[in-house]
């Protein structure tokens, strides 16, 4: 294949809008996977941001709001799997579980999902995700303290155990023994039947991944030790979003052939995604995460406690790191794109950055859980 031409930094900046928002030009609106808004006004740098703004400075692309009809739907189903087919959760967490908008998450995170049944596949899991985060790390019961077994005996619903008859039957009825278990042995029911075998695959690498990343978060609690910047952002690199836009591709009806999601480019692209995605929650879950008892790492604690920075210094570099990962994500996306001109492949990246766009506008308007620091 002949080398790219060198390229203006305009030109190239246009070839990345193309390759990740789709063509412009009369008559391309149809063609694009995510409608162009206007760009976004950049805040003046004093501006304080009001209640549900952006975090002032911070790089993203503001998507069309997500259709009404299909959040409503989604939200209706996701209720009716949670209560009748899981028992997920007691009475008393349905105002969270609400609040968590998870149909407006997901219907804005997958705008080419061709029905709803499509969108359900990535909103089970997403619920099932939070079950799992909330019941075993976090808020609601979770704890450093025995995670690992708790979080192997999770995973073998995604990736079953197979044993001798003598045992097995005790392992299938242990996944319907508390509501993360139910969660993910359903939720992949489901995906397992609308995906290929390499792509249920790929979740499951993709859910040890983050398994892993977990485990770490809780030895560093567990010894109250907090690890250098990079130290973190490794960390953070595995207890991460990358599951949700990895399965854009299924949620989407179509197929990004294994060996091209293996390309050690296209693996790059993937994670610099998912690492934006999750340092963007790292950076809206700020104060809520100050708020909680103990010590809550986020990359802007971290910053502040490794390189002695004060919390407001801390935060605006935390936004500069997030805004570098955006950069090379979108640059390295765009000549993956061009180095493999394949249908699908394009559609898969498109579909990458609409996770991430998605997602930035989720945790920017999801003022039920979070809300900025005063920095501004
Ligand atoms: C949905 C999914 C795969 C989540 C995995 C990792 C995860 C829970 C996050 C990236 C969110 O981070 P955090 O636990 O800090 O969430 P909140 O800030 O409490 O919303
Ligand atoms: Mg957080």
């Amino acid at each position: 294949m002949p080398a790219p031409e060198p390229s203006s930094p305009q030109s190239a900046s246009a070839d990345v809008e193309r390759i990740l928002r789709g063509p412009s030009g009369l008559g391309t609106a149809g063609l694009r996977l995510v409608r162009r808004e206007e760009p976004p006004t950049p805040p003046a740098p004093s501006a304080v941001p009001a209640e549900g703004d952006p975090i002032p400075g911070l790089y993203h692309h503001p998507v069309p709001e997500p259709d009404p009809v299909r959040v409503e739907e989604v939200g209706r189903r996701i209720k009716a799997w949670a209560l009748d087919e899981v028992d997920l959760y007691p009475e008393e967490w349905e105002e969270q579980f609400d609040g968590f908008s998870v149909g407006r998450y997901m219907v804005a995170c997958h705008p080419d999902a061709p029905t709803v049944d499509h969108l359900m596949l990535a909103t089970r899991l997403m619920v099932a995700e939070n079950a799992v985060d909330d019941c075993y790390c976090e808020d609601h019961g979770g704890s450093p303290i025995g995670l690992g077994g708790r979080l192997l005996l999770a995973h073998t619903a995604l990736d079953a155990l197979h044993t001798t008859q003598e045992y097995q039957p005790r392992w299938a009825e242990s996944l319907h023994s508390d509501a993360p278990r139910r969660a993910y042995r359903s939720a992949m029911e489901y995906f397992v039947r609308a995906s290929t075998p390499s792509q249920a695959d790929r979740f499951r690498h993709d859910m040890a991944r983050l398994h892993m990343g977990y485990l770490a978060e809780a030895a560093w609690a567990q010894t109250d030790h907090v690890p250098e910047v990079w130290e973190y952002l490794a960390m953070r690199q595995f207890n991460n979003f990358r599951p949700c836009p990895t399965i854009t591709d299924t949620v989407g009806g179509y197929e990004l052939p294994a060996d091209l999601h293996a390309q050690p480019a296209m693996q790059r692209v993937i994670a610099l995604a998912g690492n934006a995605t999750t340092i963007v929650n790292d950076l809206y879950s700020y104060t809520k995460e100050l708020a909680s008892p103990g010590r809550h790492l986020n990359l802007p604690v971290v910053i502040a406690e490794r390189e002695g920075r004060s919390e407001r210094d801390a935060y605006l570099k935390a936004v500069e790191v997030h805004n570098d990962l955006m950069h090379d994500f979108e640059a390295e996306a765009a000549a993956v794109a061009v180095a493999f001109p394949v249908p699908a492949l394009r559609r898969f990246l498109r579909g990458v950055a609409a996770w991430v766009d998605g997602n930035h506008y989720w945790h920017q308007t999801n003022t039920f859980r979070y809300s900025l620091p005063d920095f501004w």
